[in-house]
């Protein structure tokens, strides 16, 4: 059969659309980087599709790790600021820390919004919270939830801290000695049923008993939230990568069935309360109080801040508090047990006002007069922070063609770009933090403080969207350090790590290994 000239027309013009086809997915797929290759900014050449992200989304690479390595890259060793690609997205991180403070600080008001973000409509618990809400919205949601984490709100909160520490500490007790005075732990699942109890306690007026029951329902959904297993994994991913097809995929932030359990809780006891007329001054009070006040978000369309709206405060404080609070508790227990010196310096301390005031140390005592916890605990979190880096997206004005950098830098950012602010990077910069790999408490010591630059040190963020749970996050940990180091000291034991590896399908920092260790009863008295 021979060919006819229309078959070779037709040949001819399948080629054509086929090399179309191919052109058209070569330039929407490397839009990124091209995008940095017209502009005045040094730039990480990204892949077709993926962007710089490859390593990350095939799990070769933790986010933390991706990050450093784009940071140290030579090609933007020497720069203030430097671009990727986010898949196809073009975006800026910022190197240097004048720029950091610039956007995170002086004219935070144009970077409030991050870009991660889920649709108001098919997630509205997902939306309607600190973590993922816009501005103007964000502004007048964050001033109402500032008063129910206020300084004086956690004081209120310590002696039911207090209480979760002796449960720690009781639940430690029940384990079977392995030599005569010694019982061996795994810090990771001890500190995540703490932190989880003290929630609990704290937040929602309930005993969920983590730290004696393995099996608590609050575990087991604190459990889901940060279970990164595929389904999970590409669920959060999508916040990140891609926001703009977050509500066409229908996704929630929340697992299902998380969402219902803990909107089960949350009216429960709203409903509990409000018919016994019982108060405890904590954060359940403050959402009725919201509620009663008939608070609503929002100047045109008034959104009530009842129902969904005020479950998804109560599903993000749980979310935001727990994971990060128990990561650096862990990470802040492994450090103790590999050095022997600190955790004994940190045990005098301990020792010190036990023998003044006892077992139940005051609480201004706790934040007063122990200096030396408080610069284990920020060493820790400069360590090991729980994010990679920090997001925010520019928000100018409509009709601006978007933010100068001046006089930092000639790049104009325009509306709606993506920013990162690498702080795992940051905090092992040997230029900021010298001999970055070590754990040195002393680095914070009051004689130490102001060699420390500002925005070089972000574990809580900074600027008016830092965050809104930094203090009692730290005191839950003090509580639990000072408790568990006041009847036990940490030794390493046999499965003790010497080098820890982070879990390449986690955002926050969670080490594959377990971080084991034996506890010798050894009471200061
Ligand atoms: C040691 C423990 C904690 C660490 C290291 C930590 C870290 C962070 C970081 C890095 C951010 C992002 C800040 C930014 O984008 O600038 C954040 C935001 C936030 N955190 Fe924490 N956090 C901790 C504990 C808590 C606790 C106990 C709560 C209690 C509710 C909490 C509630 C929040 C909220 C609501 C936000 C969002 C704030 C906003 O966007 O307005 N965090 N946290």
């Amino acid at each position: 059969m021979s060919l006819t000239g229309v078959d070779v027309i037709q040949g001819y013009l399948t080629l054509v659309l086929v090399c179309f086809v191919a052109f058209l997915l070569w330039f929407v797929t490397t839009i990124g980087t091209r995008y940095w290759q017209r502009s005045c900014v040094p730039y990480i050449e990204g892949r077709p599709v993926v962007g710089n992200f490859l390593e990350a989304i095939l799990m070769r690479k933790s986010m933390f790790d991706l990050m450093d390595e784009l940071y140290e890259s030579d090609r933007v060793r020497d720069s203030a600021l430097f671009g990727i690609s986010k898949l196809i997205t073009p975006t800026l991180v910022l190197r240097e820390p004048e720029l950091i403070k610039q956007i995170l600080i002086k004219d935070a008001a144009f970077f409030s919004n991050r870009t991660m973000c889920t649709d108001p409509h098919g997630d509205p618990i997902g939306y309607y919270n600190l973590l993922m809400i816009r501005n103007p919205l964000w502004k007048q949601l964050r001033s109402y939830l500032t008063p129910s984490l206020s300084l004086s709100k956690i004081k209120q909160m310590y002696p039911l801290v207090a209480q979760v520490g002796v449960d720690m500490v009781a639940s430690l007790d029940a384990l079977p000695e392995v030599r005569p005075g010694v019982r061996e732990t795994e810090f990771k699942e001890l500190s995540a049923r703490y932190t989880t109890d003290v929630i609990a306690s704290t937040f929602f007026g309930i005993r969920s008993n983590c730290l004696q029951d393995t099996e608590s329902e609050f575990r087991h959904y604190g459990r889901k939230i940060f279970e990164y297993g595929p389904g999970r994994g590409m669920t959060m991913a999508s916040f990140f990568f891609m926001p703009e097809l977050v509500p066409y995929l229908r996704l929630k932030l929340f697992p299902r069935d998380t969402e219902l359990f803990l909107k089960t809780i949350i009216e429960q006891e709203i409903a509990r309360r409000e018919k016994s007329g019982e108060s405890r001054g904590d954060f359940i009070d403050s959402m009725i109080t919201l509620k009663n006040n008939n608070a609503t978000l929002g100047v045109e369309k008034k959104i009530p801040l009842k129902g969904d709206v005020l479950v998804a405060q109560a599903a993000t404080f749980y979310m935001a508090s727990f994971e990060t609070t128990s990561s650096v508790l862990s990470f802040a227990l492994y450090e103790l047990t590999r050095n022997p010196d600190v955790q004994r310096k940190l045990r005098d301390e301990v020792r010190t006002l036990v023998q003044k005031y006892g077992q139940d140390i005051p609480y201004e005592a706790l934040n007063n007069e122990m200096p030396y916890l408080g610069t284990v605990i920020s060493e820790t979190a400069r360590l090991y922070p729980v994010l990679p880096f920090l997001e925010r997206q520019c928000s100018v004005p409509d009709g601006a063609t978007g933010y100068k950098l001046e006089p930092h830098h000639d790049f104009v950012i325009p509306n709606k770009m993506p920013i990162l602010i690498p702080i795992y990077a940051i905090h092992r910069d040997p230029k900021y933090f010298p001999n970055p790999h070590q754990f040195d408490p002393d680095r914070f010591s009051k004689e130490n403080l102001d060699q420390i630059q500002p925005c070089t040190y972000m574990p809580f963020g900074v600027g008016p969207r830092t965050c809104l749970g930094s203090h009692f996050g730290t005191l839950q940990i003090k509580i639990a350090l000072v408790k568990l180091l006041s009847k036990y000291r940490l030794e390493r034991s046999a499965s003790t790590p010497e080098k820890l590896t982070y879990r390449k399908n986690a955002f926050t920092l969670q080490s594959n290994e377990g971080l084991y260790a034996d506890l010798v009863e050894d009471i200061l008295y």
